[in-house]
């Protein structure tokens, strides 16, 4: 599992630290790991470093003060470094000395409210001008993005935006890139894009949520002797190593029914699809058994023969876990398999209208056992009838409702946050948005039923059913549109990419 720590996590970590080690130090550090990550860059797409171009954009605080230093290091390397100053009177002074000394160009602008880069002033000899620093960021073989780091707070400023409007070149980003919040990765105006990040003592949410997970690009986290002050992570990612060690797999000793049957209510007879798919996934993700309970039992046989079917589910026999909602509509009939299910006293991994219904009908609450593990699996617009808007801050939303249902809540979407009831979140940021196809989320709805019904823990079974349902769109997809039908034929060879994977 990866750690995802908040920017005052890392500060509070950083005061630990410098009573240990002076705080410049530590920018040396970052510093260093800046300056090889950029020749590293421009050995790629430049074919060279000594000769290259590179230009720092720089900020205000220690996010710039560490392009500066990285700029002082990359001119040992013969790199041709211009800074470009963005705050000139506040650019952190050791780091400009050290870079002027090095013999990096310094060029100061200063931005207009109406946006541009509206004035120059010379920090150095030589004709500075605001047309200089657009020049130079223009042809540029690499940027150094060290506008704003920790500290961020909305939109790019606009001299900042105009400037890196003009940029071709590849970005590397100091911490994180300029422009994305820090704590939510909403990008709500422009914003650097960044080739590469490189971000020090561990990931910081924006680099795994939303827009900001896309515009830090690759992420390099670079231990400068924080990452042990961290302490417990706000956020945490499961990696492949993770998914191989939960992922269900019989042993010897193992029989169909050891390994947990899953029971599913889903579909109807005149939307039989979600029901085949529920289904389908149920008997592709673990091995052993699954029921099905409803009035699509004939479709759901003529599918997955391997099935046991039922027209209902107080006819299913034993399951130890459900999969309840898709396809079951709003109507009586679906609430009665909602009662179902809720007083079995079994795990449930509650879906599509078993989440519209249980918004609808408050007393569906009262049937459950509270000690009995949930799994509410809303997309934005349930999770919006359930528990209010989702708003910007996806990850406080689902961790309110976590803990107001004490249930396991998993929000879908390009971004899927899974939090528990005592706080634990879990984040999964798909690669694409293939999946973003009908009848998707059904086929999540069977993962998270059968990892359940396999007895793994709820929040786990819903992290590693998220992981592996990106994972199997990716692989269906290679590059083109699917269907739901498509993803779901692709469960194991994701599985078996994940059994496989070394890391
Ligand atoms: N923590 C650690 O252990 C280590 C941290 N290190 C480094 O320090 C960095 C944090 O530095 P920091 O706190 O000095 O502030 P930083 O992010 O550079 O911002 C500066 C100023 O920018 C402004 N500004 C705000 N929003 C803006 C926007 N959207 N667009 C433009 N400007 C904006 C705002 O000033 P304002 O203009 O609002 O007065 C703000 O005060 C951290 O990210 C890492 O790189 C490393 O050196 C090693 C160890
Ligand atoms: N933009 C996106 N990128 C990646 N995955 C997405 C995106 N949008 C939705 N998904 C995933 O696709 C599935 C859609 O589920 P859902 O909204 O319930 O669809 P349906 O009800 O049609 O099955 C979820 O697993 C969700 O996380
Ligand atoms: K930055």
């Amino acid at each position: 599992m990866r750690g995802v720590w908040t920017a005052d996590q890392v500060r509070a970590a950083e005061e630990r630290l410098i009573e240990q080690v002076p705080e410049s130090t530590l920018m040396y550090r970052a510093a260093f790991g800046v300056a090889v990550a950029a020749s590293d860059l421009l050995r790629e797409h430049v074919g060279r470093v000594s000769g290259a171009r590179v230009v720092l954009l720089v900020g205000a605080g220690s996010n710039g003060g560490d392009a500066l230093w990285a700029g002082a290091f990359l001119r040992r390397r013969g790199v041709r470094v211009d800074a470009v100053l963005l705050a000139p009177d506040r650019a952190h002074p050791a780091g400009l000395a050290a870079l002027r000394a090095a013999g990096g160009r310094v060029l100061a602008v200063t931005g207009s409210r109406s946006g541009g880069v509206a004035s120059a002033e010379s920090h150095s000899a030589g004709s500075d001008s605001a047309e200089a620093a657009a020049e130079v960021t223009a042809r540029a073989d690499l940027v150094v993005d060290g506008i704003v780091g920790l500290s961020a707070r909305g939109p790019l400023r606009p001299a900042a935006a105009a400037l890196v409007e003009l940029v071709t070149a590849p970005v590397l980003a100091v911490d994180l890139p300029s422009g994305v919040d820090p704590a939510t990765g909403e990008v709500t105006g422009p914003a650097v894009s960044a080739t590469r990040t490189v971000t020090f003592g561990g990931l910081k949410p924006c680099h795994v949520l939303g827009a900001g997970a896309i515009h830090s690009g690759r992420v390099d986290v670079l231990d400068i002797g924080l990452t042990e002050e961290l302490g417990t992570p706000e956020l945490s990612l499961l990696d492949p190593a993770d998914l191989r060690r939960n992922w269900p797999v019989p042993g010897p000793q193992d029989d169909k029914y050891s390994q947990g049957v899953v029971g599913v209510a889903a579909g109807s007879a005149v939307y039989p699809g979600a029901a085949i798919l529920v289904t389908g996934a149920a008997v592709h993700a673990t091995s052993g058994m699954v029921r099905y309970a409803g009035p699509a039992a004939d479709v759901v046989r003529d599918h997955w023969p391997e099935v046991v079917a039922t027209g209902t589910v107080a006819d299913a026999g034993r399951v130890q876990a459900w999969s309840v909602g898709p396809g079951i509509g709003t109507g009586e009939s679906g609430r009665e398999v909602l009662r179902h299910v809720l007083r079995s006293g079994l795990p449930a991994c509650v879906d599509a209208d078993a989440i519209t219904l249980l918004s609808q009908d408050e007393t569906l609450w009262d049937l459950r056992d509270p000690g009995v593990p949930l799994v509410l699996s809303p997309h934005a617009g349930e999770f919006a009838r359930l528990f209010g808007p989702v708003g910007a801050d996806r990850v406080a939303s689902v961790r309110r409702a976590a803990a107001h249902f004490d249930a396991v809540v998993l929000l879908k979407g390009n971004t899927t946050v899974i939090a528990a009831p005592d706080g634990r979140v879990l984040v999964n940021q798909a690669r694409a948005s293939w999946a973003a196809t009908a009848g998707s989320g059904d086929v999540l709805s069977g993962l998270i039923g059968a990892l359940l019904a396999s007895g793994l823990d709820p929040w786990a079974a819903a992290g590693n059913a998220a992981l592996l349902h990106a994972s199997a769109a990716d692989l269906a997809a290679r590059g083109a549109p699917i269907g739901a039908s498509a993803l779901l034929a692709a469960v194991p060879a994701a599985i078996r990419r994940f059994r496989r994977a070394e890391d």
